[in-house]
């Protein structure tokens, strides 16, 4: 009988911690009054058994995720290099999860975009950045099991001034996540966002700013192998009225912001993805071809950042990564920031339409 109690700092696989092989459900939310009949439905709940296997995956790589963010907060302090505070977080991964090549690992990068960049920040090779008191990451990272994605993200401040703008996107995302459900309109879940976000305002170093939501940072839809899938989700009103459906995985992900609200790309290019619809493109050029060689061995259609390049044994790559990028092979992520000054916080979780009910897969006693 294997142990039953994680160790600190962690170092069970997951799986050994659930020898049963079931693996803890996230938190249960049951649709809006007219779809109430789908809580007791045969029909239903049998659909919901054939998924059995993807549904203990996904919480599989969740429990992963839960024990990891719990680990990194207690290990994080102004002073940290980046790189580092990356790269615990990454082997924390890859040894709870018993990474296994493209079956079970790391899902995309590890965000740790600071202040007013608000996502798809990663520092590259050689980057001295190191984590400031007054600074405002968002820690985005995702696991999966056979490419089922946990995609979830939380923000960390050590000064308590931001306390404010933290706690907006917070409670903005949970009620993105309340709002959505089966047949609830995207345009409806904006709005609710929107008016949750604006609803607070911080006071940082004597001035007052309303929170603003980012309008043009979406949540999305995930399918297998694939975080950007499907359907955005609006964060602010007047979106589409296209209605979410039964099945779906979501991202429900806000940003809440003191600048303009609205991010551009910015600052040198970490996150690299491929093109999910893009087939087998004969290439001459030799490190061009290499390259996607160990791109499509190592990540498929996962996104990568140049770091897992590196610690692959990828040298003198850029030019053939940009070859890669030219042919729309490879979609390059860069930095999306606000305007300099700005603070951005990022709450985000990843839930789950079941023929039953709602679930919230990433939820856990900390966000
Ligand atoms: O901004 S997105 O490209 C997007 C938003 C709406 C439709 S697609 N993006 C998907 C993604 C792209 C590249 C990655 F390396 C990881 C994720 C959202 C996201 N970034 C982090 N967590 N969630
Ligand atoms: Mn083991
Ligand atoms: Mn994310
Ligand atoms: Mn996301």
């Amino acid at each position: 009988k294997g142990p039953l109690q994680q160790t600190d700092p962690p170092s069970i696989h997951v799986d050994e911690l659930f020898p049963s092989g079931e693996f803890p459900e996230g938190e249960i939310q049951h649709y809006k009054d007219d779809n109430l009949w789908r809580t007791t439905s045969e029909e239903k709940r049998e659909l919901e058994r054939l998924q059995k296997p993807m549904y203990n995956a996904v919480r599989r790589a969740a429990e992963v995720h839960r024990q990891v963010r719990k680990y990194m907060r207690s290990i994080l302090k102004p002073g940290m290099l980046m790189i580092d505070l990356c790269e615990t977080l990454e082997n924390m991964v890859r040894k709870l999860i018993k990474e296994n090549g493209l079956e079970a690992g790391i899902a995309f990068p590890t965000g740790c975009s600071l202040n007013c960049v608000a996502a798809h920040w990663t520092p590259n090779g050689g980057d001295k950045t190191v984590l400031q008191y007054d600074d405002v990451m968002k820690l985005d990272f995702g696991t999966h099991i056979n490419g089922y994605i946990v995609d979830s993200a939380f923000t960390v401040a050590f000064n308590p001034m931001f306390d404010p703008l933290l706690q907006a996107s917070r409670d903005a995302t949970n009620a993105g996540v309340k709002e959505a459900g089966i047949d609830a309109r995207l345009c409806d879940v904006g709005a609710a966002i929107q008016e949750v976000m604006e609803s607070y305002e911080v006071e940082i170093n004597g001035k007052v700013f309303q929170v603003k939501s980012v309008r043009n940072l979406n949540g999305h839809g995930i399918g297998p192998y694939q975080i950007h899938f499907g359907k955005s989700v609006p964060v602010v009103k007047g979106g589409e009225q296209k209605k979410m459906e039964e099945g779906e995985f979501y991202a429900i992900e806000t940003f809440g912001s003191t600048g303009k609200g609205y991010v551009r790309e910015d600052l040198e290019c970490s996150h690299y993805m491929k093109n999910f619809d893009v087939g087998h493109v004969p290439l001459r050029a030799a490190k061009a071809k290499q390259l996607l060689v160990t791109i499509n061995n190592n990540f498929g259609t996962l996104a990568f950042c140049r770091r897992y390049l590196d610690r692959l044994g990828e040298t003198k790559y850029l030019m053939a990564l940009k070859n890669l990028c030219d042919a729309g092979i490879v979609e390059p992520c860069p930095p999306m920031c606000d305007v300099r000054g700005s603070y951005v916080s990022q709450s985000e979780h990843t839930i789950l339409l079941r023929p039953t009910c709602k679930e919230v897969i990433s939820r856990g006693d900390d966000y």
